[in-house]
């Protein structure tokens, strides 16, 4: 995607073409900070720490992370112990655990000296695998929009909500849930979107809204209980967010304050669709709220805001009396009964067991 007419992925190959570079996300939408990832720790750290995030970006993170071990110390031992400390930075994204198994699935087999080399290069693929799949997404995702949009006088938009962020900043490029956004602008379809703040950490305020200004998206930023009303008053034609699981049987693991919007929205008649690469789905699991891992982050991420000053400066402010302690479980489960759809890169199916499986007949 463009960034000052520039066209950047959210992680490259460092020129040294060992390392990688990453769009530092915690500076959005204030700053545009790249910065190196050199070493396995430091890959970690910006897993954990949200510099990078997003289920599919956080695998592709991981596999490089994988690489970069690898070129370090090809040993057996560093290969499962770099699988088990990427592994420790987030427990509910479902991608990081298929990149890093993906990546030792490959690397085991082989000779101790072929393996950096292999690894940086199903590292490049699981990346290039990431854009075509977010850009097949965004196709399927289209055609929801445009016959949506038949049914709408000319030049009236077609009002979509989203939550968090499931842009590119959370993939390679085009995003998930932004995909079929950013294909419905190319083809001239209006389009207007609801973007949810997000508490705690406010992806949509800083990072969703980042990307709609940026491609020129006529949006409005919203804080996250208006969604039930707008949705009473006829304002949202439809809802479309990302996953960072998504069971066997269609229940949808995403940003916490999801549910909540599938529920207004179900009870509102508005169509509630999910987009995801495959990647995201466990076919494992099939009761989401009972063996999905809830990551809990700090209670300091509720009580305390990032913002910029007016002078300038981006500074922390606490918003809660100083003695009060916070909850802050990051995701919650919205089950399948509540999704209209999944938009996957093979089609959009139901949420459903016998949906997924007519998709994806060979899991
Ligand atoms: C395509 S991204 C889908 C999800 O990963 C996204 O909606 C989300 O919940 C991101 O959470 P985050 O905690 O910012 O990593």
């Amino acid at each position: 995607m463009n960034v000052g007419g520039r066209h950047y992925r959210t992680i490259w190959l460092n020129d040294d073409r060992r390392a990688v570079d990453i769009i530092d996300q915690r500076w959005l939408p204030h700053e545009f900070r790249i910065v190196t990832l050199r070493t396995l720790d430091d890959v970690a750290i910006a897993i954990r720490d949200m510099w990078v995030r997003g289920a599919p970006l956080i695998g592709v993170t991981a596999a490089y992370g994988m690489a970069i071990a690898m070129t370090d110390d090809s040993s057996d031992t560093a290969l499962d112990a770099a699988w088990e400390k990427l592994h420790a930075t987030r427990p509910t994204a479902i991608n990081l655990r298929w990149a890093l198994d993906a990546m030792r699935a490959l690397l085991k087999p082989l000779p101790e000296g072929e393996r950096a080399k292999a690894a940086h290069g199903r590292a490049a693929e699981i990346a290039d695998e990431d854009v075509e799949l977010n850009r097949a997404i965004g196709e399927n995702g289209l055609e929801i929009i445009r016959k949506t949009a038949s049914g709408k006088k000319p030049g009236e938009p077609v009002n979509i909500l989203t939550h968090c962020n499931a842009g590119w900043l959370a993939t390679v490029d085009y995003g998930t849930a932004t995909a079929p956004i950013y294909l419905a602008m190319e083809a001239d379809i209006p389009v207007h979107v609801y973007v949810d703040e997000t508490r705690p950490r406010n992806q949509g305020a800083q990072l969703t809204a980042w990307e709609m200004a940026g491609h020129g998206v006529p949006h409005t930023l919203i804080v996250d209980n208006a969604g039930g009303h707008l949705m009473q008053h006829g304002d949202v034609d439809m809802v479309i967010v990302g996953t960072d699981r998504t069971t066997a049987n269609g229940d949808v693991c995403n940003k916490i304050g999801t549910y909540l919007k599938a529920l207004a929205a179900k009870d509102n008649g508005v169509p509630f669709y999910v987009a995801l690469p495959s990647p995201t789905i466990d076919w494992t699991v099939f009761d989401g709220l009972k063996e999905i891992p809830i990551e809990e982050r700090s209670g300091d991420e509720v009580s305390l805001v990032w913002g910029k000053t007016a002078s300038g400066d981006i500074a922390q402010v606490r918003v809660s009396p100083d003695a009060t302690p916070a909850g802050n479980p990051a995701f919650d489960v919205t089950p399948a009964r509540l999704v209209t759809g999944l938009i996957t890169e093979r089609g959009v199916a139901a949420a459903s067991r016998e949906g997924l499986r007519a998709l994806f007949p060979d899991r």
